[in-house]
């Protein structure tokens, strides 16, 4: 039996972050983790998909700035982006990641962790050893997710890809078939018509569904332009695999059938969460982890377990690496704060708290065109019971736009709280757009007055004049 201050399971981004906090904090700390320090954003999503997504994204740009197009005589050196993603995820190997555990003075036991009761874990090494863990203080869980899989007829028998297959593949299928019209979905269909496949998207409803429609709308029209099938509105009724040569076929609600080499499903994740042991500490297995916004998991009751924290994926609250990691800094300090009888502040934006996750949430969505939101649609804002008023800007129309590219093409969304006069929801849809975002998300998060915006003066001529003309859309505040 080994003891630590802090025991975290799972060492995806999320439960490093926690367990850097938690020493910095003062507490012994230790991660368990079954199979890559740096988990699932490092190997087989966040990193491997911009990778594979990046270089179709700069050669579109280079093809709309005359004097660049010229030079670009090819396609894309599908070889080359594979070869740049394997370098990006270091092989999947995680040495690097060792070294910095080394370095931030976090242990690392290798295995699979359940736990035993409150407070202590067994975890299983993959050559069989056992070692039992008990923590002083707290225990964290950051087991992340796992794809949904539909129970589509024939699908399992088709052996889909899920979002590892299609970031960490090898080769460029011929054709593939993606269910699901979420972010996966939209990048994936993205980055594998740019590399040569012919893509069919099939979504049950809206492409980008929980975005402001017309980001769905503009990343389909672009994904069609580009050679890809985009079928919204329909669903998946059953998928026919004659053999794997001819591929698989699947039959759409709408009556009509897709023929693909491969499918990928992108229909959205459950917790990882159903092999942890969970019933040997009161909890039901499989289910999202339910925090308090200083991320202590809620028992059955509602109340706070006091020494169970969760963070990132497993707790539902906002699928995203880097909110994640908030959630992370914030789970990490208020463990060795609480374990230390320091003061603790969960009121809302305090330092123990993850209020960001319910009204300032940030999303980049790599498509062409990009995707970058922050806070509420206009319509989850009127949802609310928020008195609104939304103004709508077209990008192409700054002086910035103008030089980034001919024909540039973007929309920008401000939605404005008319009690408070404060933004609280922002979207810009337009290549380039993602490196916008952070000014949105500091406008909305620091609820800055809209008299105050007008003094954030804009650099000419860059992207950002779209925050002027949205202020000039909404009106110039008098004396
Ligand atoms: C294709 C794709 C692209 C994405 N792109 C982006 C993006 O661009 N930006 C973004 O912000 N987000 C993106 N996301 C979301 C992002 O990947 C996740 O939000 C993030 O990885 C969650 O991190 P986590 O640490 O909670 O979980 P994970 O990264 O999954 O880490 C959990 C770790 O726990 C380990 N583990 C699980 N159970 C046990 C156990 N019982 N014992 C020991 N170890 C265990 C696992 O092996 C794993 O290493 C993407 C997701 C996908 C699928
Ligand atoms: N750039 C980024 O920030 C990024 C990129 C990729 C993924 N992610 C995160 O990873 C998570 C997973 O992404 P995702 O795209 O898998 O999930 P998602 O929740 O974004 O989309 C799921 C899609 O699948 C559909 N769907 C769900 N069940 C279905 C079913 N049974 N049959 C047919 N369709 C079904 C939904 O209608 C939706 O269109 C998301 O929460 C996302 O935030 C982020």
């Amino acid at each position: 039996m080994t003891d630590y201050d802090v025991i975290v399971i799972g060492g995806g981004a999320i439960g490093e972050n926690v367990a850097d906090r938690a020493v910095q904090g003062g507490m012994r700390t230790v991660i368990v983790e079954a199979e890559l320090v740096g988990g699932e954003c490092s190997y087989w999503a966040c990193m491997p998909s911009k990778a594979l997504l990046r270089s179709g994204s700069v050669l579109a740009t280079a093809r709309a700035v005359p004097g660049a197009a010229e030079a670009v005589t090819g396609s894309l050196d599908v070889a080359r982006v594979l070869a740049r993603r394997d370098q990006v995820t270091s092989n999947w190997k995680d040495d690097g990641q060792l070294e910095w555990l080394e370095s931030a003075h976090i242990d690392l036991v290798r295995g699979h962790a359940v736990f035993t009761g409150p407070k202590a874990l067994r975890v299983t090494a993959g050559d069989g050893t056992v070692t039992e863990l008990t923590a002083n203080h707290a225990i964290c869980v950051s087991t992340g997710s796992l794809p949904l899989l539909p129970d589509t007829p024939g699908l399992a028998e088709a052996q889909p890809w899920t979002s590892r297959d299609a970031t960490s593949a090898k080769t460029i299928p011929s054709s593939l078939a993606i269910i699901g019209g979420g972010v996966v979905a939209a990048e994936m269909a993205t980055a594998y018509t740019s590399l040569g496949a012919s893509v069919t998207l099939i979504a049950r409803g809206k492409l980008l569904a929980n975005q402001e429609p017309f980001a769905g709308e503009k990343v389909a029209e672009a994904l069609t332009k580009a050679g890809a099938d985009v079928r919204l509105g329909t669903s998946v009724e059953r998928v026919e695999t004659a053999d794997s040569e001819s591929g698989h076929t699947l039959l759409l609600s709408d009556g009509s059938a897709v023929v693909a080499e491969k499918i990928l499903v992108a229909t959205g994740r459950v917790p990882r969460s159903s092999d942890l042991g969970l019933e040997a500490i009161g909890l039901p297995a499989g289910g999202w982890l339910t925090t308090d916004d200083s991320l202590r998991v809620l028992d059955a009751d509602g109340a706070p377990i006091d020494w169970l924290y969760a963070a990132g994926d497993v707790t539902g609250r906002a699928l995203l690496t880097h909110q994640g990691k908030y959630q992370a800094r914030i789970a990490g300090d208020a463990i060795a704060a609480r374990a230390l009888g320091k003061p603790v502040d969960t009121s809302p934006w305090g330092v123990h708290s993850a209020t960001a996750d319910h009204a300032a949430v940030p999303q980049v969505t790599f498509t062409t065109p990009e995707v970058a939101s922050v806070g509420l649609t206009a319509a989850e804002a009127e949802k609310r019971g928020i008195r609104t008023r939304v103004v709508d800007y077209e990008i192409g129309w700054v002086a910035g736009a103008t030089i980034h590219s001919d024909g540039y093409e973007g929309t920008a969304r401000a939605v404005v709280d008319e009690d408070r006069r404060v933004l609280v929801g922002v979207t810009f849809v337009g290549a380039d757009v993602g490196e916008l975002l952070h000014s949105a998300t500091i406008a909305v998060t620091a609820e800055v007055p809209l008299e105050r915006l007008w003094h954030a003066v804009p650099s000419y001529p860059t992207l950002s004049e779209v925050w002027l003309r949205l202020l000039e859309t909404y009106g110039r505040p008098t004396a």
